[in-house]
């Protein structure tokens, strides 16, 4: 089975473990024959460039959580990782000091910032990543959304006027706190998809969208040209599973991206902003109640990642509703 996932950073990372245990599970269960392989389509909206070195947050959570080396409390970063560098920085009074950078994570930015550099695209610099932590074996393929480098931007307010920041300066240095009036991605528009995605979806038996922030992670990636067409025309069924319970984000700031949109923050107003595209939404049992859009299969269930387990649990879920969607039984 080809399975495409679209993903951003912490949530979406320990959603495709999830996927993988459960894929694991239901093999070892004869559920399943054939070799599964699973595609997982990096958002690089976060991405952002400091002390010249080029950081791509949500590609490296999915590296280092599938690798088994990501600081579990934080989601994102190294296990174990130390802050020497950016201790000395602060000391030579270098800027910006709000972004923590560990020392063995600076070892991915180094080597993919050298590679690049060296004319490598963000596609191959991600495939040399992957293979450090062992993805193919997994049988996971990690492809950024774009190798055009992208930049998400957040539009806020400035005494009589605006000003537009990074969305790191805004997620991570203010906390999302600052009224966000709107967002825009620096590069979008001319981004192409990066080799093999378009492929990924249309040639997919299923497509699956994590509980990733709609706004800035899967959002961005709908937005480079080509994506959210295909995944209009894919014939695989396309399950998504929802980032908030009971009107709150599981985890991150999806409330504050949602408002500047207009958009209602709960299930069924995340489900609308796929509504052309979506066959399939899981919600928390807590939202089993609201009204969705009718096209869509909806099924309630218990929606928090506590652990692995967990989020294999839900991956499941998100598969079965999919076997169900493709034999018609809706
Ligand atoms: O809240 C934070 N998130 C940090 N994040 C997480 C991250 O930038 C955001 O959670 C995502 O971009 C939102 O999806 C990092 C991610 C990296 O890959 C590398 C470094 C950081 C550093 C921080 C940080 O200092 N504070």
């Amino acid at each position: 089975m080809q399975i495409t996932v679209l993903s951003g950073g912490v949530g979406g990372a320990r959603f495709v473990r999830g996927l993988v245990t459960s894929l694991h599970q239901r093999g070892e269960e004869g559920a399943d024959d054939a070799t599964d392989t699973v595609t997982v389509i990096g958002n690089t909206g976060d991405d952002i460039t400091l002390f010249g070195l080029r950081v791509c947050p949500d590609l490296d959570s999915l590296l280092y959580t599938l690798g088994g080396a990501v600081d579990e409390t934080q989601g994102w970063g190294r296990e174990g990782d130390t802050r020497l560098l950016m201790e000395e920085l602060g000391a030579l009074g270098v800027q910006p000091q709000w972004f923590g950078l560990g020392d063995k994570d600076l070892g991915t930015h180094v080597a993919r910032s050298l590679w690049l550099a060296q004319g490598a695209t963000l596609s191959q610099v991600t495939d040399r990543l992957a293979r450090r932590w062992g993805l193919p074996e997994q049988g996971v393929r990690l492809l950024p959304a774009t190798d055009t480098p992208i930049e998400t931007h957040v539009v806020v307010p400035d005494g009589d006027g605006e000003r537009a920041i990074h969305f790191q300066e805004w997620w991570v240095r203010h906390g999302a706190s600052l009224p966000a009036l709107r967002f825009t991605v620096a590069g979008l528009a001319q981004a192409a998809p990066a080799p093999g995605v378009l492929e990924a979806i249309r040639g997919a038996d299923v497509v699956l969208l994590p509980p990733s922030n709609p706004v800035v992670s899967i959002g961005i990636i709908l937005g480079v040209p080509g994506v959210r067409d295909a995944l209009r025309g894919t014939r695989a069924p396309v399950v998504g599973v929802s980032p908030l319970i009971g009107g709150r984000p599981v985890r991150g700031h999806a409330d504050a991206c949602l408002a500047p949109l207009g958009v209602e923050v709960s299930a069924a107003g995340v489900a609308g902003l796929y509504a052309d595209l979506l066959d399939g939404w899981l919600v928390d049992d807590a939202d089993a109640g609201a009204t969705y859009p009718s096209r869509v299969a909806v099924r309630s269930l218990d929606l928090l990642m506590r652990d692995t387990e967990g989020a294999a649990r839900i991956a499941g879920a998100a598969l079965d509703l999919a076997a169900e969607l493709a034999g018609g039984t809706r």
